[in-house]
């Protein structure tokens, strides 16, 4: 990968706040959403971090906010799912408003197709997965499927991730939910680091850094991120030599 973006500098926690992402930044990506697990590195260092950002540590995932709670069970971290449609803050979830509205008639459109060519289906509060990591041959049908069926709804956008195609709400992101994060008191007044690294993740970087904040992507790909490790391990190694004694 040519070396376009430099490994970031040091971060100063006690002034900064952390929006991370989960699948493929806090773990490895599995061939199924229900493989993955949580690391006792990576639940250490969430713990440091949230101690050294007084309690200024987000979770923004594309996973269901139900699907994600269990998997960071006992952190005292915000959470957010379903593309920045749901937001739990101490343990009062919501779901923004609007955010859902076209789902159900989509999924009723998407579940027999799904079913039909062995793909796995996700019905989420406010998104549709469909993933195609079992039935790769399938990667075009399924992307364009999508792409016909958020063009035919006003409050409906496709969301291309790894190997999954997704229907989420139009209106918000992992960019707006940082948004909305970054005016609570937890947040405020902390500088926003940004951490992902997938396509929706480009949401949260152009956020964090459209209030003073910087951007880090995980592996290849175009970003608009500031700074880019080309591994995961090579950002868990950052994340702990920044927090010094974990
Ligand atoms: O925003 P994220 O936390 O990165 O969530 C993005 C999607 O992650 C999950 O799917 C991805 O991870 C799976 C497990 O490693 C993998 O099997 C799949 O191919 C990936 O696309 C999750 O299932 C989705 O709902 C999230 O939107």
């Amino acid at each position: 990968m040519p070396h376009d973006r430099s490994a970031p500098p040091r971060v100063d926690w006690s002034a900064s706040a952390a929006y991370l992402d989960f699948d493929g930044t806090l773990v490895d990506l599995a061939p199924r959403p229900e493989d993955v697990r949580l690391g006792t590195r990576e639940r250490t260092l969430l713990q440091a971090l949230t101690e050294r950002c007084s309690g200024g540590v987000a979770i923004l995932s594309g996973r269901d906010l139900e699907n994600l709670r269990p998997h960071l069970d006992g952190l005292p971290v915000i959470l957010s799912g379903s593309h920045g449609a749901q937001i739990d803050i101490n343990g009062d979830p919501t779901l923004v408003p609007g955010a859902g509205v076209g789902i159900e008639a989509a999924f009723n459109v998407l579940k027999p197709f799904a079913d039909a060519n062995g793909l796995l289906i996700e019905r989420k509060a406010a998104a549709i997965a469909v993933h195609y990591r079992a039935q790769p041959a399938m990667a075009d049908e399924v992307t364009a499927r999508i792409d016909s069926l958020a063009a035919g709804h006003p409050g409906l956008k496709p969301v291309h991730g790894k190997m999954v195609s997704e229907l989420a709400s139009k209106e918000y992101s992992k960019g707006t939910a940082l948004i909305q994060l970054s005016n609570h008191p937890r947040f405020a007044r902390r500088t926003p680091v940004a951490i992902g690294d997938d396509t929706t993740d480009e949401d949260m970087f152009r956020a964090a850094r459209s209030v003073g904040g910087i951007g880090i992507k995980i592996g290849a790909g175009q970003t608009t991120a500031n700074y880019r490790f080309d591994t995961r391990a090579d950002m868990t190694r950052w994340l702990a030599e920044t927090l010094e004694d974990c």
